[in-house]
């Protein structure tokens, strides 16, 4: 929908299916009458976004996804409220959800991996050049389209950096926290670099790097990076997640050379059209 400034209300869209429950609301696939579009309708209880003190992060999400616009980041179109709900228009990602895929697959091969990764390295670096720090990619956050094609969504968590706002795990896995993070330092944009490694480790063993029954070792092997590559990980894949997963955030690989390396040239011959 291009008029920005329509007020939208809930009747303007036939309500289509169910696609799932977020942390804070269902979202619906939905069509909006008078054109025709279709698009993913987030609903949100307004008694919910109250209860959790989420309203501030609500206004930042919305303030932070209106605005971007790239081809691997979920379009947000508008918003509106009524007396019970607030109402988040979005894009629709006709895949679902990468999380999903992943658990069902175990884990990716390098070519759909790489693909990926440069997809995410790609968005990220149109978020840093707005000075806009992600902050809280996971699988969970990532939207699949046609072709593969990575949509970032969940915009809650991020900032305008650089910021130490202590980050309130209020839910959800600690596992993508930098070393910086848990050291409760200043951080700035590297931190979505450093997930981004352990997004590329998840995807390509399974599971993330520092995965551990109880919080405070989680915490320890960070600190420390301790990571422990399994060796049917390739030698070049290996390489580039040692790159990301950097303990000083200067020195972790700047996102604009992933591009140039190895394991990404070496599968990009084989990624779709
Ligand atoms: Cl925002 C937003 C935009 N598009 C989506 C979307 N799209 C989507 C497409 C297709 C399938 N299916 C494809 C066939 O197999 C069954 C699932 C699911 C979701 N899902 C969610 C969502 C949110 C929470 C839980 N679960 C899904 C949020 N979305």
């Amino acid at each position: 929908p291009k008029n920005l400034h329509k007020k939208w209300k809930i009747s303007d869209f036939e309500l289509g299916r169910k696609l799932g429950k977020g942390k804070f609301g269902k979202v619906y696939c939905v069509r909006e009458i008078e054109t025709g579009f279709v698009c993913a309708l987030k609903v949100m209880d307004k008694r919910e976004l109250v209860n959790y003190k989420v309203e501030r992060q609500f206004v930042r999400e919305i303030e932070i996804q209106a605005n971007v616009r790239h081809v691997n980041c979920l379009r947000l179109y508008g918003w509106f409220y009524d007396h019970k709900n607030v109402y988040l228009i979005l894009e629709y990602a006709a895949e679902g959800e990468l999380y999903k895929l992943l658990k069902s697959k175990k884990r990716f091969d390098d070519v759909t991996a790489s693909y990926y990764t440069i997809q995410v390295a790609s968005a990220l670096s149109y978020l840093h050049k707005k000075h806009i720090v992600h902050r809280d990619l996971k699988p969970e956050n990532i939207l699949l389209h046609f072709n593969n094609q990575i949509k970032l969504s969940d915009f809650g968590w991020s900032v305008y950096a650089p910021s130490n706002t202590k980050r309130t795990t209020m839910c959800g896995t600690l596992d993508y926290l930098p070393p910086e993070m848990v050291e409760a330092k200043t951080h700035d944009e590297k931190v979505d670099v450093w997930a981004l490694g352990v997004l590329l480790y998840e995807f390509l063993v399974g599971r993330p790097p520092f995965e551990e029954q109880n919080s405070s070792t989680t915490y320890k092997r960070i600190a420390k990076v301790d990571l422990r590559i399994p060796s049917f990980v390739s030698p070049e894949a290996a390489d580039l997640i040692r790159k990301l997963l950097t303990y000083e955030p200067e020195k972790r690989i700047k996102l604009s050379d992933i591009g140039r390396h190895p394991w990404i040239l070496k599968n990009r011959l084989h990624w779709p059209s």
